[in-house]
């Protein structure tokens, strides 16, 4: 017999569980305020007798401990019990073991475990458990999953999925497929209303092969437009801080992401998944750390823009020879110079009567050589004054010691990083590929080389980050995965789409990241599942990319809306905005190419319920947004209008890209407005 067989029981059966939650949420209430009552007890008596004697303050201190720890841990599972209270489990599988007797098991799942302690019974799985995969990978039949003794095989009989809002069933599907077509319909026919949200209840078959991909130490995801990457690179998260708990927390995962929106953008999915936020910083503020904050530098916004704007030969030549795997090797051939040519030992005058032979010196910088260069110092000064103590029995001052260590130092042509890295391209014989701008302002490209040469000088690897997470892969040049491989030799997950790249002359393939950190398995994402298929289609358009699937669903086809000026055009996108305010759609972002022209734009329309988000921005808004298409990267609207988009605005390259981006964050709706008589050859 079927447990729970017809509908009226699965809803009967919903409402049992919701209310054993409940009654658990409330029990744990009651233990939290009894511990911390307890707490403040200790507290009180500790206040009040101040001469109790040293054994008993240790065994106190010990039972504080520990009934903070017990309180912690049923804060946690109250928050936890709490979190799916509203939905308890939105799939299951019946599933029966092959070897003999086993019972059909009902394997309910969820984002979190519920394990009655009552009942013995294990009520809910959480959608990262090992039999929980199943659920994404099988259909009707034969299935297996791993478990920690081995491979269990068996037999799903019954497959459900469930719409479960606030405690009650809007629906449930029965299926034989992994994820029923309509369920997932229904999810990305949705409107986008807030930031980036969990997708456990339909995580598609090659996404969750990703997701619980544990073996890959570096695993690189290609994936085209709007095929989940971001989602997916986050549960992925999620799953690891699960398998390799005791191993792995929150704080042990960075996350390099483009920009302060971005971060905002994505800042929920881990928490409704159960898991603390994670530590979040940016290429940029990496490289600045590196380099100890010394140097003004142009960012990478301002790069993009000024490739956009006013692009030079010279300049484009500068940042495409920084991101060539030529520019490493020359690199590591001058640092290899470094080493053989900037250390001049000379002979020191320690007393009257000593002095250290330069030739003694010289061998012991060569002898440290597992050390950074600038690291040695210090250990060729105690080294040296060792080996006197044993050969002379000669002991010396701390003055001596610090004054053989400066002169050791000094012997050192190499202790400024920026001359270093000026005598690098003198050294080349290609002294113009180094500009430093007005008021010693360094370009964007200089960076990541300056802060790679840094590291070999005086080191700094960050052991502490357990793994990196990288976002837009695309837009990070070979040189600045170098500098990631060597801060960071952790494992990482890095994603992105070629397609994508806002920085065409600096940017990485999936094979190039590949080389640079010298190893990676490279999995792909095909499918989108952002955008209709028409808005799709209009996107390969503009960059053709044969391996892309769109998922069935359909609306309305773009429009391109030529104006006899721009008077016109304005009025138009006034009028595109009301319609917009009075439909259903709750995002609308109008994508500028730059952010100039974004600006411009927000003040021509005055229209008060407009955010303007700027390269400055830090939060994410709802609502109606007018931006850049480089700000508006891995963002996504309801509805999207690309104003100017008359054939001079869009002719480079690097203007394709951009309309790319901006067509591309379009899930139901998209227009394209320009004035004049051309509209740009891409569309
Ligand atoms: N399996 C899925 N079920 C439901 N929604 C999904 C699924 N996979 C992706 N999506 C939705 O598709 C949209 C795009 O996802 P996401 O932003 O992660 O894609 P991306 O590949 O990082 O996009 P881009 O590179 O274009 O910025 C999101 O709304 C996401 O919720």
């Amino acid at each position: 017999m079927v447990f729970n067989q017809t509908e009226k029981q699965e809803r009967s059966y919903l409402q049992q569980i919701i209310t054993r939650l409940k009654q658990i949420i409330s029990h744990t209430d009651v233990s939290v305020k009894d511990h911390v009552d307890t707490l403040a007890e200790y507290k009180d008596y500790l206040w009040n007798n101040k001469d109790i004697d040293p054994h008993e303050i240790r065994s106190m201190r010990e039972s504080i401990l520990n009934h903070f720890a017990i309180g912690e841990s049923v804060i946690d599972k109250r928050r936890r019990l709490a979190q799916i209270v509203d939905i308890p489990y939105f799939g299951r599988i019946d599933f029966q073991e092959k070897s003999e007797n086993r019972p059909i098991i009902p394997v309910y799942i969820g984002i979190h475990t519920f394990h009655d302690t009552e009942s013995r019974t294990t009520v809910i799985y959480d959608w990262r458990a090992p039999i929980s995969s199943m659920f994404y990978d099988y259909e009707l039949g034969e299935a297996s999953y791993q478990s920690p003794s081995g491979e269990i095989k068996g037999d799903i009989s019954l497959k459900r999925q469930y719409r479960i809002r606030a405690g009650k069933m809007e629906f449930m599907i029965e299926s034989a497929l992994t994820v029923h077509d309509d369920i997932l319909q229904k999810e990305l026919s949705a409107n986008a209303d807030d930031k980036m949200k969990n997708i456990v209840a339909t995580i598609q078959r090659e996404q969750n092969r990703i997701i619980r991909n544990e073996e890959a130490r570096t695993l690189i995801i290609q994936g085209v437009a709007g095929s989940g990457k971001t989602s997916i690179a986050l549960h992925r998260i999620a799953y690891l801080l699960y398998a390799f708990q005791g191993s792995l927390s929150s704080n042990d995962i960075l996350i390099i992401s483009p920009n302060k929106v971005f971060a905002d953008y994505i800042s929920n999915v881990l928490p409704e998944l159960g898991e603390e936020t994670v530590p979040e910083t940016s290429m940029e503020q990496i490289l600045s750390e590196v380099l100890n904050h010394k140097y003004k530098y142009f960012s990478f916004f301002e790069q993009v823009n000024e490739l956009l704007t006013k692009p030079t030969p010279d300049f484009i030549e500068r940042i495409e020879y920084k991101s060539s795997f030529d520019f490493i090797a020359s690199l590591d051939r001058f640092i290899l110079y470094i080493e053989n040519h900037y250390f001049r030992a000379k002979d020191v005058k320690l007393t009257k009567h000593i002095t250290v032979p330069s030739e003694f010196i010289e061998e012991q910088f060569h002898r440290f050589n597992r050390y950074p260069m600038r690291q040695r110092f210090e250990a060729m000064t105690d080294y040296i004054l060792d080996m006197m103590k044993v050969q002379y029995a000669f002991t010396v001052t701390t003055v001596e010691r610090n004054f053989l260590k400066k002169e050791i130092k000094r012997m050192f042509a190499g202790n400024n990083d920026l001359q270093v890295y000026k005598d690098f391209f003198v050294w080349m014989g290609k002294p113009e590929l180094f500009k430093m701008r007005k008021n010693r302002i360094l370009e964007y490209a200089d960076i990541a080389p300056l802060a790679y040469l840094h590291i070999a000088l005086e080191g700094g690897t960050k052991n502490y980050v357990k793994h990196l997470l990288v976002d837009e892969m695309q837009d990070y040049s070979p040189i600045q995965y170098k500098v990631m491989q060597k801060l960071f030799p952790c494992r990482k997950t890095v994603l992105g789409d070629t397609n994508q790249s806002v920085n065409p002359y600096g940017s990485s393939t999936a094979d190039m990241i590949q080389k640079a950190l010298i190893m990676g398995e490279i999995m792909k994402l095909c499918k989108s599942y952002r955008s209709t298929c028409e808005i799709t289609e209009f996107a390969q358009q503009i960059r053709t990319n044969t391996e892309l699937e769109p998922v069935a669903r359909h609306g309305k086809k773009p429009q391109v809306l030529q104006f006899d000026n721009e008077k016109e055009e304005l009025s138009a996108i006034k009028n595109l905005i009301v319609t917009h305010q009075a439909s259903a759609y709750k995002s609308l972002g109008i994508v500028c190419k730059t952010e100039s022209q974004a600006c411009e734009m927000a003040e021509k329309l005055q229209i008060p319920d407009i955010h303007f988000l700027s390269n400055q921005s830090s939060d994410f808004v709802q609502g109606i947004v007018i931006t850049s298409a480089h700000m508006a990267k891995g963002l996504e609207f309801d509805e999207v209008i690309i104003p100017q988009v008359d054939d001079k605005n869009y002719h480079s390259e690097i203007d394709r890209s951009m309309l790319y981006v901006a067509v591309t964050r379009a899930m139901h709706r998209l227009t394209l407005t320009y004035s004049g008589t051309k509209h740009t050859p891409f569309i």
